[in-house]
């Protein structure tokens, strides 16, 4: 469990937070640009140091204003990473990651080493200096660097915003077994909603320099007053498990509270395989009858639970769908049409689904 309370006062913005951040797996941090989100992961590195504040790291106090407690970056066992990996130029991967081990108090063992470099699929370029590797594998080599001092927790600020889609997609599975693999927990800044969808099991979203909300990924990410409701990229998340494929339609079934989902067939994953699926808000659509002679495979029941106005003559709806939270982008005419209200019983259509 990680606990930060921060009160920072700069000439134009204060940041303010009272956090309670689960002690594994990823939390991301989103926000606008300028709420507030490297000054917060700089005041948990100690880089930054608040008029007032309380951090306390899996048990471990690291600041304590109240009683003159404030650990010097140095001594807080933390990995930090940056948009792109600052490694020396003239040092090999496996130099580069040996410079910090060398010099820390705490860092890991060979075998421990070797367990990282595997992680991050970078044995092959162990000999290597920065200017051979792609800056995809740079950061791999810049985040095995990190994880070689044996940190209680990682900060990640914008890990892929220097990359490519193509290295973007190359280094997320990385990311992912680092998520699956670490049980560290890691704050992870980013701008993206699909990296918050695909990593992300807390979701904390920021706006000018303070919390507006704080959660589990699923219905943080449904909340009609988070800037991730609007937009194109809005969606929701939901746990399924499989439950039968037809590879003859390319298609598989997937199970969860809500009923049964359609999605485009996954050859590799076995029946009872748990599987998080993304909706796309734009791609749902509802009725108050349910459709007979649609087109639409994926038509389940649910139960309108806020309305909101969007952008340019759009409603954002959030729906429960067996306790799963979902959102959806109609037109305003629709809803209008539809006298759509808060307990109202719909079928909600769900045009299409991805894997995350
Ligand atoms: N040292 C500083 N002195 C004064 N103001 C600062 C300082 N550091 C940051 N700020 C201000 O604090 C606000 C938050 O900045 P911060 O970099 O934390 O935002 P962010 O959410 O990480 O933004 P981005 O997504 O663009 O990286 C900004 O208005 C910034 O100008």
């Amino acid at each position: 469990m990680i606990e930060a309370r921060f009160h920072l006062q700069f000439a134009d913005f204060t940041l303010a937070t009272d956090l309670h951040l689960p002690g594994s797996g990823v939390t991301a941090l989103f926000g606008h640009s300028g709420s507030g989100k490297t000054t917060l992961l700089r005041c948990i590195a100690g880089l930054q140091r608040p008029d007032n504040g309380f951090l306390q790291v899996r048990g471990q106090v690291w600041q304590d204003s109240a009683n003159g407690v404030f650990l010097p970056t140095h001594q807080r066992p933390l990995g930090y990473v940056f948009q792109e990996a600052s490694l020396f130029p003239h040092l090999t991967a496996r130099k580069n990651m040996d410079y910090g081990r060398k010099r820390a108090a705490q860092s890991t063992n060979d075998d421990e080493l070797a367990a990282i470099v595997d992680m991050l699929g970078i044995e092959h370029l162990l000999d290597k200096i920065p200017a051979q590797l792609s800056g995809g594998e740079r950061q791999r080599v810049g985040i095995a660097r990190a994880l070689a001092l044996k940190p209680q927790v990682l900060l990640m600020d914008e890990p892929l915003a220097a990359l490519d889609l193509k290295r973007k997609q190359e280094i997320l599975p990385f990311l992912e077994r680092l998520h699956r693999e670490l049980d560290i927990p890691i704050l992870y800044v980013t701008h993206s909603p699909q990296e918050v969808t695909r990593l992300a099991d807390h979701l904390v979203v920021l706006e000018a320099g303070k919390v507006l909300a704080s959660g589990a990924l699923a219905e943080t990410l449904t909340r009609l007053d988070s800037p991730l409701a609007e937009g194109k990229q809005a969606s929701s998340v939901l746990e399924v498990r499989v439950c039968g494929h037809e590879p003859e339609f390319h298609l598989s079934q997937v199970q969860f509270a809500g009923g049964i989902l359609h999605i485009p067939y996954q050859q590799a994953a076995a029946v009872d395989t748990p599987l998080r699926v993304r909706v796309y808000a734009r791609d749902v659509s509802l009725t108050l009858r349910q459709p007979e002679h649609s087109s639409i495979l994926n038509v389940l029941p649910a139960q309108v639970t806020g309305l909101a106005h969007g952008q340019a003559g759009q409603t954002v709806v959030r729906l429960n769908l067996g306790g799963a939270p979902l959102l959806a982008h109609i037109t305003r005419k629709s809803a209008v049409q539809l006298g759509l209200q808060v307990g109202m019983a719909v079928f909600v259509q769900i045009k299409g689904t991805a894997i995350v």
